[in-house]
């Protein structure tokens, strides 16, 4: 459905925010795992026509979107890191504002289809309060609601669960699997859990690179039998062991460690996980692999 190829940004002060981005997107939901200043947002904005790459193509079921702007807008939703609302309107007029904004006419269709999302995003029963007294996580479902106006086939979101509780997150995860069904959702997050929650398929980006891409689960699967964990003084760790994160359990530094052998005898095999892919790449571990 959307395809990038080779798509590069530098901005006026000389800063290189995206280098070279591929993506074959389709329908479900794609995860845009990276850390702060990975260049997750520039990508976002890019993708939404919001501003232009320096080079490469972006394409919407074979038309070119970067000279067809319009072509893309009328099929996208977009939710963006920050956005602000007009805070003394009930959620409801708010709705209907933004759907008059965004062309929908037909009276009848407009309400019918903003009851479906106040539906869909659990906001029914706010729907008459004021928007300044919603929650972080009612203004983000708020914020996935307008942006579903118009019922758009490309879905934008950048990092929607920040800032939100655990609650309010699993509450936006539900909508989110559910709006996913039918269209592409992108989903730009630095939060490993929300990925692992949702996305099907990932590209991890780091400092404006996609430095692994594929389904979720295969993105960690291919370190199986590379994981090893244990409370031990990493000083006695061997040169070709790396180690991805140290926790602390109960007061005890924990350590997780990527090694092709076991690494020292009071280390046990584990699982690996996404957040043990991801950490990898952001510590810049060298895997022949990767
Ligand atoms: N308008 C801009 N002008 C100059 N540099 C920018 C601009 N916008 C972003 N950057 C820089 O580009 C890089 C990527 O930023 P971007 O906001 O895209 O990353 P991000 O992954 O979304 O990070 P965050 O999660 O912190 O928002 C950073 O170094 C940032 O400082």
């Amino acid at each position: 459905m959307l395809q990038l190829d080779s798509i590069s940004k530098t901005y006026a002060d000389g800063t290189q925010a995206l280098k070279q981005i591929s993506m074959e997107l389709g329908t479900g939901m794609v995860g845009l795992l990276g850390p702060n200043g990975a260049g997750k947002s520039s990508l976002m904005r890019t993708i939404a026509t919001l501003q232009d790459a320096d080079s490469g193509l972006i394409t919407m079921n074979g038309v070119c979107v970067r000279s067809n702007p319009l072509f893309l807008r009328s099929q996208l939703g977009y939710l963006p890191q920050h956005f602000g609302v007009y805070p003394h309107i009930s959620c409801r007029a708010l709705l209907e504002h933004i759907a008059i904004l965004k062309g929908l006419n037909d009276t009848e269709q407009r309400q019918a289809q903003i009851e479906s999302l106040l539906e869909l995003t659990n906001l029914t029963k706010v729907a008459e309060r004021q928007v300044r007294h919603f929650s972080g996580g009612m203004l983000q479902r708020f914020g996935i609601a307008q942006a579903l106006l118009g019922n758009p086939q490309v879905l934008i979101l950048d990092e929607p669960t920040s800032g939100l509780d655990p609650a309010e997150r699993l509450r936006l995860h539900k909508v989110l699997h559910e709006v996913a069904k039918t269209r592409l959702l992108l989903l730009s997050t630095h939060i490993v859990e929300d990925i692992e929650h949702l996305c099907a398929n990932t590209y991890i980006l780091i400092a404006g690179e996609v430095v692994a891409s594929g389904s979720t689960d295969s993105l960690f699967k291919s370190l199986d039998g590379k994981v090893w964990q244990g409370a031990i003084d990493i000083e006695q760790l061997p040169a070709d062991a790396h180690v991805l994160t140290e926790n602390l359990y109960y007061g005890r530094q924990v350590y997780r460690v990527f090694a092709e052998s076991q690494p020292h005898p009071a280390m046990t095999p584990v699982k690996p996980c996404l957040q043990d892919r991801y950490f990898l790449h952001l510590n810049g571990i060298e895997w022949g692999e990767c």
